[in-house]
């Protein structure tokens, strides 16, 4: 079985496939995400594909999987906020509506001169609605820090950022920057051969 390598800086996606009980190796990509697509799907899909191809060329022989996480509000695609301020920005739009969180994940397998033998893209949507949110609890959870890493400035399992989230309509894990349950079915039809390990067996 090729060796698995997950192209991710992100803690919550290694921690969603530890859980998972998948066995992997975290290797960065650096590559700039760079892109003139303006459909929300296909740009997940093209930035997971570029991360897990930037990172195959140093890994033979290897099933690498690359992730990118986006917020869609009134058709404007949100990243990560610049700084305080713009996080600040971002949650006030956010607030009394509904935004969309596309993830898209990558697949690739290298051979064993490192270059891509296969490759497979796929994405998930989720609806996340907000309820009215106070000025002063956008500053407070804005001074956790906790934002400053997150597409939309927020993240759904953050202490302070799920106060936020009246309701979601579609996979939670999706939001979190990872869709486990597509995930999961892809895998087993892209790598039959791939066993998980529960941690508690
Ligand atoms: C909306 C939302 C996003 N996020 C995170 C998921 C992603 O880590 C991040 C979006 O940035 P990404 O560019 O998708 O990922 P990353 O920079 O963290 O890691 P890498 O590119 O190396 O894979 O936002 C949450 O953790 N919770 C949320 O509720």
């Amino acid at each position: 079985m090729n060796r698995v390598v997950l192209a991710s800086k992100s803690p919550r996606r290694k921690k969603l496939l530890e859980q998972i009980g998948l066995s992997f190796k975290v290797s960065p990509s650096n590559a700039e995400e760079l892109s003139s697509q303006s459909d929300p799907a296909l740009l997940v899909e093209e930035l997971a594909l570029l991360k897990a191809e930037d990172v195959s060329a140093g890994h033979p022989e290897c099933f690498i999987i690359g992730a990118d996480t986006v917020v869609v509000h009134q058709n404007e695609i949100i990243g990560k906020p610049k700084d305080k301020e713009d996080a600040f920005e971002i949650l006030s739009s956010l607030s009394n509506s509904t935004h969309s969180v596309f993830t898209g994940v990558a697949f690739v397998k290298s051979d064993k001169n490192g270059h891509i033998v296969s490759k497979n893209t796929f994405h998930e949507q989720t609806k996340v609605t907000f309820s009215t949110l106070g000025e002063v609890d956008i500053k407070n959870y804005i001074e956790t820090g906790n934002p400053m890493d997150k597409a939309g400035a927020y993240g759904i399992q953050d202490d302070l950022g799920a106060l936020f989230v009246e309701k979601i309509e579609g996979g939670y894990y999706n939001v979190v920057g990872f869709p486990l349950n597509r995930f999961y079915r892809e895998l087993k039809l892209f790598v039959p051969e791939l066993t998980l390990i529960p941690h508690n067996l």
